[in-house]
């Protein structure tokens, strides 16, 4: 079968080719213009689908017939009942000023009828019904008929005007004639062969003379009108007067177009959306002639005083503004999903049923249906494409499709972030919000009043240059305070620990250094409230001393020096606090107000001493919180043991933990199963500044998490899931943005350069030492990202997050099995084993430094000949030379060449002249080169010095693990 034109198909239907466009778009099908070719396969269907429709209106019409009638004598009415009216005016207002136009041809075809209806219509008035409107077509009501007779009379003159918007449709102007000229008798006419009797029943005289003076008004000005607007189709006019074939030929295309209209009414009550969508697709180059028609006949119908004001003019523009936006679309429709079940969805979505029948009842005659207010959806930080599509009710092709015109090429499955989301889901009519989960509302607790806070230990963390003392000083501290028999038991190690005094307590955190303690505030964590930093007496002021004091002020944390190892003969605590003194640390006895113990960790020196400071600081601070509250705390460590399930050490902030209640950490929540003091010993409940491990947590949380116990375990897994998914969200709208594509992109236009790791450690601590001292590594080029880090076992899943982002795995203290490592070969996942994390750094040095290619070029300094050698014993031979041009750099590479060729290449030792060692020598001057290991130089040679220049920068490492500069992280 053969393909066909739109307009070739509407003469084979016997409909306007306009209709068949309507039609075709009602049925999904993609159309543009008349012109449009229509596939096979479409046609057929078509062709099915009219079969079906004609034989259905055949069998309505015989059923129906005396309502068919009713309903065309209504439709001669202007007067209808006011519910009616309020039905008909959406149809009014989508069809409009062609109204007047109706009265054309159907006071025509009723010309004779009425005539012989007079009688009748004065016998029967018009019924009148409540609910005309959702009463399926072969069951109308008669009011119903009463109140689709306007509605009618409307679509008979939009059709007509349609058609002589058609150029191989017929006129309405010779049509009108030739009804008029054959007495207006239309003999095949379904409406002729009732009896008049029934038609009486539903016309009443008013009505009659109503649609005479219309009939009148309209028969003699139509094709004045027409002519006004297509002047040239007078010259395709039919012949005014047609044989008797004709004629027929005529009523039965008057009987299609009324099989056509019932079924179009039909279909509008079930189907109001496509009402409202399909006449969006009037053809383009119609358009003009039609507004141009339409003001015409506005002229005429202000003067009709029974007509209502109409804007059409902008209507159809705004349909030609929406189907130019929908060319381009259909272009894109082409490319992702051609097909009819395409165009039948973007119909379907573009106005939801709903949306589009709420529009239909807002109708109001004269204005055009209001456009659906924008609709809402609430995203969290990131969405899925399909997610968004669903929430949205579009089909995620189009929101992909529209994501590609936003020039972001995403799948169904990657996540867009809020701000993407909010872009494209603007383009489909929706305004997104953020979902409004606030955790604090279940977190939330009073404050506290000032009689309700008691004084709590100080939390106390120990920093201090490698080797000077730290871990020595927190086991004699541990120590002193513990029993015999207790000190024999010390096995247990939760990351923090409590000292019990005469005058008071202290908490210590186990894991000294600045790292970590800067690692903790990092995540928000501030509990340490002293720091004690350890200097030893026999080595002074050291870079990490300074880095501890400049991370302690970074916190505003005050500090309390302990000068150790003074058990040492070389000890010299004076010139230690002379060098804390340059550091702003101002010793008490010298006026200054940071205290000074001097200690000997290692002979248990000045220990008490230095607790008694602690205590005596805290007492300063008025350190206080609210005990009966519930508790809120910090994660100091935690890990999975074996036996026990997730362990965590938490210190308790403010409140009182107890057994049973129930808490949110971190992104885990749980029900207190037990609790262990630092000691190991089983408690019943912890107050404020005490560390305790916690037993029953639903996961291994982090080090910094918060910890804090709600009102019911529901309300901790809400809290908790919340933030599982903010965290997945970030962690997707992460890895989405980083698409092979882009980074090949990337990578090729040289643009950016990105190294993507995942870190997994054995334990927390090493996770974010390591994770510290990546970030500190900085390039303008090359960003590192580390996409995942966590403590554990190599494990499948950081394999194919590898692969998927193109991310190196870094593991530290940690070993994959056999099966991971066979994965990570098959997937070409690189994975490193680390047990130093200097080792670590470096290798990321040298890995950046690959990606960065680094590029050397030769550059000649200066060149200078040779004219005396001395030969001076235990030294060399050295040349006495004049700078011929350049300059000669002492350290800089040479060449020595005899005769222009490069006799020997290898670096300048020494560079003098006279008898000072200068660094360079410019051109003109005379000077003394050494070249190292090479004595053989010769009068007459020519040095020439260079330098190899890297093209580009070489990795800027700005911190090292324990070796980072202060001044970042203020
Ligand atoms: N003589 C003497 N030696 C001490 C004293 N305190 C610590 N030491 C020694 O100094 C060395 C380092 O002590 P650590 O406690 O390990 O020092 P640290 O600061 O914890 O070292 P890192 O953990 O490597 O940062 C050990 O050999 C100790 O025995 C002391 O008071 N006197």
């Amino acid at each position: 079968m053969a393909r066909m034109r739109v307009h070739e198909l509407a003469k084979e239907l016997k409909m306007s080719a306009k209709e068949l466009m309507d039609k075709m778009l009602e049925m999904g099908i993609p159309v543009k213009n008349h012109m449009s070719m229509v596939s096979d396969s479409d046609v057929s269907y078509i062709r099915r689908h009219f079969k079906k429709v004609v034989k259905k209106t055949r069998v309505l019409d015989e059923g129906v017939q005396p309502q068919k009638i009713i309903r065309r004598r209504r439709k001669e009415t202007p007067t209808v009942e006011p519910e009616e009216e309020t039905v008909a005016e959406g149809e009014v207002q989508e069809k409009a000023e062609v109204v007047a136009k109706e009265a054309v041809s159907e006071a025509v075809e009723a010309r004779s009828e009425s005539e012989e209806l007079v009688e009748e219509v004065e016998a029967r008035p018009v019924e009148k019904s409540g609910e005309p409107e959702m009463v399926a077509d072969t069951e109308l009501t008669e009011a119903e008929e009463a109140g689709e007779a306007q509605e009618v009379a409307q679509e008979v003159t939009e059709e007509a005007v349609g058609d002589r918007l058609e150029p191989e449709g017929e006129k309405v102007v010779a049509e009108a004639d030739v009804i008029s000229e054959t007495g207006g008798i239309v003999p095949e006419s379904a409406e002729e062969e009732h009896p008049v009797s029934e038609l009486a029943e539903e016309v009443s005289s008013e009505e009659k003379a109503q649609v005479e003076v219309v009939e009148v008004k309209e028969v003699e000005r139509p094709a004045e009108s027409v002519e006004e607007v297509r002047p040239q189709e007078k010259e395709v006019e039919p012949p005014r007067a047609e044989e008797g074939a004709e004629v027929s030929e005529r009523a039965e295309e008057r009987k299609q177009k009324r099989h056509r209209r019932r079924k179009r009414r039909k279909s509008r009550k079930h189907e109001a959306a496509k009402i409202v969508q399909l006449p969006e697709f009037i053809p383009e180059p119609e358009d003009d002639i039609e507004e141009e028609l339409e003001q015409k006949v506005r002229v005429r119908i202000e003067d009709e005083p029974v007509k209502k004001p109409f804007k059409a003019g902008k209507k159809f523009r705004d349909r030609a503004e929406r189907k130019g936006k929908r060319d381009e679309e259909d272009v894109l429709e082409k490319v992702s999903r051609p097909g009819r079940q395409a165009e039948e969805h973007r119909v379907s979505e573009e106005v939801p049923e709903e949306a589009a029948s709420s529009e239909v009842k807002e109708s109001r005659p004269g204005t055009l249906p209001p456009k659906a207010g924008k609709r809402k959806i609430k995203i969290g930080e990131a969405i899925t494409v399909g997610e968004l599509a669903k929430q949205m009710g579009v089909k995620a092709a189009e929101v992909v499709k529209k994501l590609l015109l936003l020039g972001l090429p995403v799948t169904v499955n990657q996540a867009i972030d809020f701000d993407t989301a909010a872009l494209v889901a603007a383009e489909f009519e929706y305004e997104v919000e953020k979902t409004g989960f606030e955790e604090e509302d279940i977190l939330r607790t009073e404050e506290d009043r000032p009689e309700d806070l008691k004084p709590r230990p100080p939390v106390v963390t120990v920093m201090g240059h490698v080797d000077h003392g730290k871990t020595s000083l927190l086991d004699a501290i541990r120590h002193t305070n513990f029993t015999a028999e207790e000190a024999g038991g010390i096995t247990q190690h939760i990351g923090a620990y409590h000292v019990k005094l005469d005058n008071g307590d202290v908490v210590f955190l186990d894991t000294p250094g600045h790292e970590a303690f800067t690692a903790m505030r990092a995540r928000g964590a501030r509990v340490t409230d002293i720091v004690v930093l350890v200097v030893a007496a026999d080595d002074g002021v050291m870079q990490q001393t300074v880095e501890a004091i400049n991370h302690a002020r970074a916190a505003n944390v005050p500090i309390i020096v302990a000068i150790n190892k003074i058990d040492k003969p070389e000890a010299n605590p004076d010139r230690v606090k002379r060098e804390l003194a340059e550091h702003g640390l101002i010793p008490e006895e010298w006026g200054g107000d940071t205290i000074m113990v001097e200690v000997s960790a290692k002979k248990k020196i000045g220990i008490d001493d230095l607790l008694e400071m602690i205590l005596l600081q805290a007492e300063l601070m008025e350190l206080k919180a609210n005990p009966n509250k519930p508790a809120r705390g910090r994660v100091i460590e935690a890990k999975l043991e074996k036996g026990r399930g997730p362990v965590a050490t938490v210190l308790i902030q403010e409140g009182t933990l107890r057994v049973g209640d129930a808490y949110v950490c971190g992104v885990h929540y749980g029900r207190v199963r037990s609790l262990f003091n630092d000691r190991g010993q089983r408690i019943s409940e912890a107050g404020p500044s005490m560390p305790v491990e916690v037993i029953g947590l639903s996961g291994v949380p982090m080090a910094g998490d918060d910890f804090a116990v709600v009102a019911d375990e529901k309300q901790a897994r809400m809290v908790a899931e919340h933030r599982l998914r903010k965290q997945r969200e970030k962690e997707l709208s992460r890895t989405t943005k980083i698409t092979l594509e882009k980074l090949y992109e990337q990578i090729r236009e040289g643009e950016l350069k990105e190294l993507n790791l995942i870190i997994k450690a054995d334990v927390q601590g090493s996770l974010e030492a390591l994770t510290d001292a990546v970030k500190r590594l900085k390039h303008p080029e090359i960003k590192i990202n580390i996409i995942h880090g966590a403590t554990g076992a190599i494990n499948e899943t950081d394999i194919m997050l590898a692969s998927a982002s193109n991310a190196i795995v870094i593991g530290f203290n940690v070993r994959p099995d056999s099966k991971v490592e066979d994965l990570a070969q098959r997937e070409h996942v690189d994975v490193r084993f680390y047990n130093v994390i200097y080792q670590v750094i470096n290798d990321i040095k040298d890995a950046m430094a690959g990606l960065l290619e680094p590029e050397y070029r030769e550059k000649i300094l200066g060149r200078a000949e040779v004219r005396q050698t001395f030969h001076i014993s235990r030294v060399g031979t050295v040349a006495g030379c004049y700078v011929l041009d350049g300059v000669i750099q002492r350290g800089a590479k040479v060449r020595v060449l005899r005769d222009q060729v490069v006799v020997y290449e290898g670096k300048i030792a020494s560079l003098r002249r006279f008898k000072d060692d200068v660094k360079e020598v410019k051109a003109g001057f005379e000077c003394g080169i050494l070249v190292e290991n090479f004595n053989d130089v010769k009068v007459g040679d020519v040095l020439e010095a260079f330098v190899m220049e890297e093209i580009k920068p070489t990795v800027d490492v700005v911190g090292e693990v324990g070796k980072d500069s202060e001044e970042s992280e203020q």
